[in-house]
């Protein structure tokens, strides 16, 4: 039975195999928060892991939902404990995965999504390698551009390093499972709605 409030009625819980980890990336600016948030909307049955992050909220951004907002010291305090599954630097903050959440989710079964970095999605890829990551790629770069520029949260000089750790992203592109083109959110959720679902009782080689 699907789970009660599903709208959709996708059901999420274990299927045989159940510890399915899925790892969204992509360059700052195209999409990544905006599928996640429609993700949220449509499929609220879906588990979305929460990341710590030294960054200052944006203007509608709430602790507890889009981010966990910490000051510094309380996320050396999370890394010396071994509390985050991976965390990185990007463009001048710090971001990481909590680890407890996530263990416990796919312990009982249920899909995870984790939306992170280039270098958090290589660090889960080598301490859980059946995670299946997933590449969002935007229809063009001049798109990219005009999507990280068009949501006017960055400064120029902001936006400029995110650019230039987007080449970095974009580049790497192959390193992933899949990719799924950010043309319209609404495809992107349901092809990720698949994949969450998705039947792992064949391990995949990387
Ligand atoms: N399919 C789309 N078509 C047009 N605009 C889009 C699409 N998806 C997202 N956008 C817009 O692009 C901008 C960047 O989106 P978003 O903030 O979700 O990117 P992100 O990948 O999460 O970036 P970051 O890594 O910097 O957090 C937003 O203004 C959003 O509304
Ligand atoms: N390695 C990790 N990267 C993360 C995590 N949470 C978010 N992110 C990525 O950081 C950048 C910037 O995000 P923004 O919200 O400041 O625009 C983006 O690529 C996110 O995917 C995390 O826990 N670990």
């Amino acid at each position: 039975m699907p789970p009660s409030g599903s709208p959709e009625g996708t059901d999420l819980s274990s299927g045989p195999k159940g510890n399915r980890l899925t790892v969204l990336s992509g360059p700052s600016g195209v999409g990544k928060s905006t599928v996640v948030a429609e993700l949220r909307r449509s499929h609220p049955e879906v588990w979305l892991s929460v990341s710590v992050t030294t960054r200052a909220p944006r203007p509608g951004e709430r602790h507890g939902v889009e981010y966990y907002f910490v000051p510094g010291s309380e996320f050396d305090r999370l890394v010396a404990g071994g509390e985050l599954l991976e965390w990185a630097e990007f463009a001048g903050n710090r971001y990481g995965t909590p680890r407890a959440p996530v263990e416990r989710r796919l312990a009982e079964g249920v899909p995870a999504l984790l939306e992170i970095d280039l270098q958090g999605a290589r660090q889960v890829r080598d301490t859980m390698p059946d995670a299946l990551l997933v590449f969002l790629a935007p229809p063009s770069w001049e798109e990219l551009e005009s999507r990280l520029r068009g949501r006017g949260t960055e400064p120029e000089d902001v936006i400029a390093r995110r650019l230039a750790a987007g080449r970095v992203e974009m580049a790497a592109e192959k390193e992933f499972d899949l990719t799924l083109v950010n043309t319209a959110v609404e495809d992107v959720c349901g092809r990720l709605i698949e994949l969450l679902v998705r039947d792992d009782s064949h391990p995949r080689r990387h």
